[in-house]
């Protein structure tokens, strides 16, 4: 799990650890949290860090999704918080996101680079069998959820103008937030299915002369909706099917790699260890 905006707190988990992990890649967030739900062994990381230190460009996505897969992580639910570009997805409802427009620009948004070049696909960007896992969970949970969802990606920090959220809307946006990218492009390159749980905080500026957000609408609609995500994460555990199935992006490497093996950085591969176990890995 990769706790959000106002989900630094984590999820309770039965015998919680803390573990400092640290990633080939920089410096993760935080510590991640680790314990058991209904016997299932879940991990977690505060994505902005503990007390909210990290603005959406300065997370490093990329040691985040590193230090998951290390942990042994197998699949991936994001929880954040979104502004709504439409009428019908109010504050308080919940959205399993399903495709993403990306305006983020100077992310690290790849693993691989000169020396062990890669091309995952990332036309179906969330795992279809755990956002339906997800969106079951928080409907038992009480929450109203929309089953599909475009969230664009920006920098950020400062929400949109007005002019910028109804060109979103024009584009085909229905929800907007700052972190998803380049987390799921990461995700997808780690072998990690990803689904993303956004809880709809506000609806942007692009209602009227006089929309505005507020970071504290933002917080105070996300603290009455907390509770309502660590239900839903409980009944996801509790009704995980008895083995996990496999899921296609298991094998998102499997075509990917383009670098002839002669001509392969030994160090970049080095520091694919996690990311690539299947491939690179000691038993890969
Ligand atoms: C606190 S308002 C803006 C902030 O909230 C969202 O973060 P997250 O996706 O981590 O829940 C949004 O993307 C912004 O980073
Ligand atoms: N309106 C908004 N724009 C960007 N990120 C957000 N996170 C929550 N609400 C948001």
């Amino acid at each position: 799990m990769i706790g959000g905006s106002g989900l630094a707190a984590g999820i309770d988990l039965d015998e919680a650890q803390e573990i400092p992990v640290s990633s080939p890649f920089g410096e993760p967030s935080g510590p991640v949290t680790t314990g058991r739900l209904n016997g299932v062994r879940f991990t977690f990381i505060a994505r902005h860090g503990s007390g909210h230190v990290l603005p959406p460009s300065q997370v490093n996505y990329r040691a985040n999704i590193d230090v998951l897969k290390r942990c042994g992580v197998t699949d991936v639910l994001a929880l954040s918080a979104i502004g709504s570009l439409r009428e019908a997805m109010a504050p308080g409802d919940f959205v399993a996101v399903d495709q993403f427009i990306d305006r983020t620009i100077g992310r690290d948004n790849s693993f691989f680079g000169p020396g062990m070049v890669a091309h995952v696909s990332l036309a179906d960007p969330v795992c279809r069998r755990l956002a339906g896992m997800a969106t079951s969970a928080a409907r038992l949970a009480g929450a109203s959820v929309h089953e599909a969802g475009c969230y664009i990606a920006i920098d950020g920090p400062q929400f949109s103008t007005r002019a910028e959220s109804l060109m979103y809307r024009e584009w085909g946006a229905d929800v907007i937030g700052m972190t998803a990218m380049p987390e799921a492009r990461l995700a997808r390159e780690a072998e990690l299915p990803y689904a993303l749980l956004g809880m709809v905080t506000d609806y942007d500026c692009w209602r009227g002369v006089d929309a505005t957000v507020e970071v504290s609408e933002v917080l105070e609609v996300m603290k009455a909706n907390a509770e309502l995500a660590r239900q839903a994460v409980r009944a996801l555990a509790a009704n995980l099917p008895p083995r996990r199935e496999p899921s296609p992006f298991d094998f998102a490497l499997e075509h990917a790699l383009v670098t002839a093996p002669g001509a392969r950085d030994p160090e970049l591969v080095a520091r694919l260890d996690a990311v690539a176990c299947r491939i690179f890995g000691e038993t890969g």
